[in-house]
């Protein structure tokens, strides 16, 4: 998991809060994708409705794409929350676009995959945001199931979760995110965002997620 630039991880973490995409609720915690319970919340589809956010983070995944992944022929979003970034991101770098379904459809033509990824296609996967990394990684095997090379990951934020860096490893995918959690609570603080005894719960939170969950 890699924040490749970290003036640019501040300032996106800096919008992330202006636009109030970060809910912090320790006493009714949020349930997460994947089950995990939390005092945190990142809602990062609220960045779509204000542009200049927008903007900035459409900018620095297409221009993580052209450092990282030069090589890409289709950018692929992850149902639902990745899909406009990916389109976002796929718009400024002239690349077709795809997007992959958390599960086939029942009807219609059942695909899982919507858009075109041929086999062969070099894709990068676009997901908004990582905590374990599941929902990015399923959609990931099943763009290899359909014979195409997963570069690697983008997304705009990640938890820094151990279990989230133990997933990618075993995936074997690269991940590169705008920004990061510990990003989050460093620009939260100087702002002024969150008070010393919210970053005194995080912190216990961030320390084991875990357990954290269980004893919520
Ligand atoms: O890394 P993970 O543990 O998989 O969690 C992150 C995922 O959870 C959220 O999606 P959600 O399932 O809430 O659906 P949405 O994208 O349709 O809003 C988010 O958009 C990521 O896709
Ligand atoms: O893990 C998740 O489901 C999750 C966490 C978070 O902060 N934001 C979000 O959209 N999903």
């Amino acid at each position: 998991m890699t924040v490749s630039d970290p003036k640019l991880a501040a300032q996106v973490a800096a919008a992330l809060l202006d636009c109030e995409a970060v809910s912090l609720r320790p006493t009714d915690p949020f349930t997460w994708a994947s089950g995990l319970r939390s005092p945190i919340y990142c809602d990062n589809r609220v960045t779509l409705s204000v542009p200049a956010t927008r903007s900035l983070l459409a900018e620095g995944l297409a221009a993580l794409v052209r450092a990282q992944f030069p090589e890409a022929t289709v950018v692929a979003g992850t149902a639902t929350a990745g899909i406009a970034h990916a389109a976002l991101a796929a718009d400024r770098l002239g690349l077709p676009m795809a997007y992959v379904r958390a599960a086939a459809k029942t009807h219609g033509k059942g695909n899982q995959i919507e858009g075109r990824i041929r086999p062969g296609a070099k894709v990068v996967m676009v997901e908004d945001l990582i905590s374990t990394g599941g929902s990015v990684l399923e959609a990931a095997k099943a763009v290899q199931a359909a014979g195409a090379t997963v570069l690697g990951v983008i997304a705009l934020f990640s938890y820094e979760l151990q279990a989230g860096k133990d997933a990618f490893e075993a995936a074997g995918l690269p991940l590169f995110t705008l920004s990061n959690y510990p990003t989050l609570v460093e620009v939260a603080m100087t702002e002024g965002k969150i008070s010393e005894a919210e970053e005194a719960a995080l912190s216990t939170w961030s320390a084991d997620p875990q357990a954290w969950s269980d004893a919520h």
